[in-house]
């Protein structure tokens, strides 16, 4: 009955299967999610939405830029809630995130207090942090090569991202490139579920079946987890306090809020610390290795990128700085045309919180009108758009060139962050930390693809980002 949703609407769409609707090949592990999606989206070329079933739940694949400007910017009053569903009473920081949380005033206050983190000012103040990890990370890549030149791209970057989350978010030394297994690489992956079979059919069913969490108490944080991130908290707290250590960064604006006119318990504050490890590690280091991958599998760019870095630093006394990394303009054009290539998260997910009607203008579209009943489920199939030749001429090929100028990019068909309200908070912060260490990293060392890679890639179908079976191997080799 239900698989009659849309035909009942006259929305176009795929026949869905019993039970697993159109997504049946990800139940089975044979395809990811993104891929399927990707395939329905060029199918309906020409429709401006198609109608899907995520098992059978009913869903609207948006495929028109302006339809997805309406939800996600303009009209975001209808559609304000991220597709997931995380039980308070079950899972307390998790549900405290800006990314759960559903768009009312609690929402806006974590968002808020968290964006004030990510200032430019914020941003700039912890590039040092970054500077020293890159350092680090030039080391450890020193002494690993000497060894064998093979490395995982994923692997390198985890390190590095997760060194600056470590003194960022909790000023502790994270000592990634010490260990082979380091122990906070160790906690941050458990945080995220990795190599547990039940953390990822858990975070298989949030994302297939949001409605379902609440029903199987799915908790993805669990409680040792928050309370070695509050006692992360606490500790640097009690230990500034002792030596009256002022440092103007995270920690201390932790306390400020505790401190401050709206109640802030230490649940709040392990949730916005939380944020880091959930919504910035990850994206982070999988954006970074899949750039360099980029970068090791077409040579030209990366010779013409080392170019512009080693003039930038000879032009600053032979050193970078924040100033420097932002204007180095091809760098900005590589890292986005990566981004564009390789997305990481695939798809917004929103929920039509109010009523709205829809009738496309643009002439590209079928002039079909649909009318969203709030609790139906939106998809803006990011991936798929930003692989989609009508706005990307030859989208397999990677050509920084093509963000040159970006005027010239179709408007909302390529978004890695979101847009609009519920944009991504951590941004500049992630594409900063990304520029430090590719630039520091390619100032020292050349980077191919490891022999034993096999292409096409095959991606991880358990997996909500993007992920490859395998790893990214690749070969470093010292400049001289
Ligand atoms: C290159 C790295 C990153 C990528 C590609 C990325 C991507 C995204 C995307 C696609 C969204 C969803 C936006 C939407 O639904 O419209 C998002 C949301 C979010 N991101 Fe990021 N992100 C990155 C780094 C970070 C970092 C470093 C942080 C913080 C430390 C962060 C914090 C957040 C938060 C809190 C949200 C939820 C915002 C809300 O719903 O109000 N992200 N990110």
């Amino acid at each position: 009955k239900n698989f009659d949703y849309w035909r009942n609407r006259s929305v176009p769409g795929p026949h869905p299967w019993p039970l697993v609707g159109n997504i049946g090949p990800s139940f089975i592990g044979r395809r990811s999610t993104g891929e399927i999606i990707k395939e329905i989206y060029r199918k309906y070329e020409g429709f401006p939405f198609v109608g899907i079933f995520r098992a059978t739940t009913p869903v609207l694949l948006v495929r028109d830029p302006d339809f997805v400007k309406k939800i996600i910017v303009r009209d975001f009053k209808h559609f304000q809630d991220n597709d997931v569903e995380v039980d308070k009473d079950v899972d307390p920081v998790y549900a405290g995130t800006p990314f759960i949380l559903k768009g009312g005033s609690e929402w806006k206050t974590a968002r808020s207090q968290l964006s004030a983190c990510f200032t430019p000012g914020k941003v700039q103040s912890m590039f040092p942090i970054m500077q020293k990890s890159s350092e680090r990370m030039v080391r450890y890549i020193g002494n690993e090569i000497s060894i064998s030149p093979q490395m995982e791209s994923w692997d390198l970057c985890g390190r590095y991202t997760l060194n600056n989350v470590a003194t960022c978010a909790f000023d502790i030394e994270g000592k990634c490139f010490d260990e082979p297994h380091p122990s906070f690489k160790q906690f941050a992956d458990e945080f995220l579920g990795y190599d547990h079979f039940w953390s990822t059919i858990k975070n298989s069913i949030l994302l297939l079946i949001p409605s379902s969490t609440n029903f199987f108490k799915i908790k993805i944080i669990q409680d040792q987890i928050a309370q070695k991130i509050l006692d992360y908290i606490t500790t640097a707290w009690k230990h500034r306090k002792e030596n009256g250590v002022v440092m103007n960064d995270f920690i201390d604006y932790l306390y400020t809020l505790k401190s401050g006119p709206i109640p802030f318990t230490d649940l709040d504050a392990t949730s916005r610390a939380s944020v880091f490890l959930e919504d910035g590690y990850d994206t982070s280091s999988r954006t970074m290795s899949f750039f360099l991958f980029e970068l090791a599998n077409n040579t030209i760019v990366q010779e013409t990128l080392r170019q512009e870095i080693m003039e930038s630093y000879r032009e600053n006394n032979n050193s970078f700085t924040y100033e420097s990394i932002l204007k180095m303009s091809y760098l900005e054009a590589c890292l986005n045309e990566s981004m564009r290539k390789n997305s990481i998260n695939g798809q917004l997910r929103r929920v039509c919180t109010e009523k709205y009607t829809y009738t496309p203008t643009n002439p590209e579209f079928a002039k079909i009108s649909i009318t969203v009943e709030p609790g139906t489920s939106i998809i803006v199939p990011v991936g798929a758009m930003q692989s989609d030749p009508n706005y990307f001429e030859s989208p397999d090929e990677f050509k920084p060139e093509r963000f040159f100028d970006m005027d010239k990019i179709p408007k909302y068909s390529f978004m890695p962050f979101g847009e609009g309200p519920r944009l991504c908070i951590g941004k500049s912060f992630g594409k900063m930390q990304i520029k430090v260490g590719i630039v520091h990293l390619l100032k020292n060392y050349r980077v191919t693809v490891n022999q034993k890679m096999q292409f096409p890639l095959k991606y991880n179908p358990w997996y909500g980002l993007l992920d490859v079976i395998g790893g990214m191997q690749i070969d470093l080799h010292k400049i001289e």
